[in-house]
């Protein structure tokens, strides 16, 4: 038996400000946002300071004129949140085990820059710029609207004068805003101009730095989702016996014969490309062969999506497990994230292996992912933000379907459940019982993650021989501004 290490034992990797850069409306928040979510995915320590947030304590609702450069007292106070921001920043850096803070704000100035690298290199910690450049007016516009009238500076106002205050507000930040240039060739930094279409990088030293741009290059964001799924229902999982290189179990097989339908009932936009990807094993490619056959679609394999390596529980039921290693059935209940299988694998050895499929995701359109249970917990915990303790514990039922929406804030889930039962081969703590029946009631709450985060939820039974009637659609929460 063996445990990886901890999540706070990244020793490996150096403290770094990131350093955002641009005028309102350029995505900057949601880019901050997403590099907190991915680090802390991959068990770095990672915060967002958010300067907006400093100001608002003794400014909540300041109107444009505020932000104007001609403004002494506007000047003065938001300078102070700057303080305040970077201050806390440097103090939360005391601690060693806390790797990468994003300071969120404008930082729309050399002078600005230059007083925030001064800090930086005074705190002896590395830094990354990053500017997001847009002048796309659709996009501008698109972001205002979806993001700033729901900002809690415009809270209760009426959107119409919110969008219009807040364009005014950008004109000031115009004013004086200066993007990076060659006379700041002594900043480490990536310019991004117009998400992606051009990217210009200077100066990287380091390997979390490098990871940082290559994450950040590969961000779009053009509208697209990705289905997630269990593979069908397979023989071992009615034996109850994990991992292995089973068939489909006749009711999988179904499953897999309904999935086109499942998909298009789903919502598929209009000619967008879709790739199908699945693991190496059988049940993932036999779940996707009609998908592939029916729909045309491009079907990649990916060794990266094979389930979980049980190392010598490979083939065993839990009940077995529990018997013949019990110290390792208890060890893994102890901490489920970090528990390494004899031979295996653990969920933390899991997200490794991952990046490279977060990466491409991200990169990517639209793409259907035929996987395992273990995966998909892993990476529908990246999308949603779930925390290490809970994911590997996320009910995720065979027979359905979900789809993620990314999102100016958060993710969008909707869930699409085949009707057509199959085994349950959820496990509770503390528990050696074997699989039991699940049918179509819908998933239990424990499937969808942080209420807060999840946005729209839609729970869709699609009934293999009557599809006419459903959706039934709970609303879970909404996203948060
Ligand atoms: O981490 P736990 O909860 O054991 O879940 C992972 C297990 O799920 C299973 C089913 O029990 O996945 P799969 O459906 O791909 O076969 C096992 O093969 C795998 O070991």
């Amino acid at each position: 038996m063996s445990i990886s290490p901890p999540s706070s034992d990244r020793s490996d990797v150096t403290q770094i400000v990131v350093v955002m850069v641009g005028l309102p409306a350029r995505g900057k928040s949601l880019i901050a946002g997403k590099v907190k979510r991915y680090l802390r995915w991959t068990s770095v320590k990672a915060e967002v300071f958010n300067v907006g947030k400093y100001r608002r304590t003794d400014n909540p609702h300041p109107d444009a004129k505020f932000f104007d450069v001609n403004n002494p007292e506007g000047e003065k106070a938001r300078k102070a949140a700057a303080e305040a921001a970077v201050a806390d920043m440097l103090k939360w850096f005391q601690d060693k085990d806390n790797k990468v803070a994003i300071l969120d704000a404008t930082n729309s100035t050399k002078s600005r820059r230059k007083w925030i690298h001064d800090k930086i290199m005074e705190a002896n910690l590395l830094h990354l710029f990053v500017e997001s450049k847009c002048d796309d007016e659709e996009l501008i516009m698109s972001n205002i609207l979806e993001v700033k009238t729901s900002s809690p500076d415009y809270i209760g106002q009426d959107p119409e004068a919110a969008a219009k205050d807040f364009r005014d507000r950008i004109r000031n930040y115009e004013k004086v805003y200066q993007t990076i240039d060659e006379s700041e060739k002594q900043l480490t930094y990536v310019k991004i101009i117009n998400i992606g279409a051009r990217v210009v990088i200077n100066l990287i030293q380091d390997y979390l730095q490098s990871r940082l741009v290559y994450y950040l290059t590969n961000l779009h964001i053009k509208p697209r989702s990705i289905w997630l799924s269990r593979h069908g229902e397979s023989e071992f999982n009615l034996e109850g016996k994990i991992g292995g290189d089973a068939n489909l179990s006749e009711r999988g097989e179904r499953y897999a014969k309904l999935l086109p339908e499942l998909v298009k009932r789903s919502g598929l936009p209009k000619d967008a490309p879709l790739t199908i990807w699945t693991s190496t094993l059988k049940r993932t490619s036999q779940t996707a062969q009609h998908l592939q056959k029916e729909l045309g679609w491009e079907k990649l394999q990916w060794k990266a999506l094979d389930e979980l390596d049980s190392g010598v529980c490979d083939g065993m039921t839990y009940q077995e497990i529990a018997e013949k290693y019990p110290e390792d059935f208890q060890a893994r209940d102890d901490d489920k994230y970090n528990y390494r299988y004899r031979g295996g694998e653990s969920y933390r050895d899991v997200v490794i292996r991952l990046e490279p499929i977060i990466m491409e995701l991200e990169r990517s359109e639209n793409i259907i992912i035929i996987t395992h249970q273990a995966i998909v917990r892993c990476i529908f915990a990246y999308f949603m933000e779930i925390p290490q303790e809970k994911s590997p514990w996320m009910e995720v039922p065979l027979h359905t379907l979900m789809k993620l929406t990314p999102k100016a804030y958060g993710t969008e889930v909707e869930r699409f459940k085949a009707d057509i039962p199959a085994v349950s081969t959820w496990r509770p703590k503390g528990s050696t019982a074997k699989h039991h029946d699940s049918i179509s009631e819908g998933m239990p709450e424990s499937v969808v993650g942080e209420p807060s985060k999840v946005g729209i939820q839609k729970a869709t039974n699609v009934n293999e021989k009557a599809m006419g009637e459903v959706p039934t659609i709970e609303m879970v929460g909404l996203p948060l501004p």
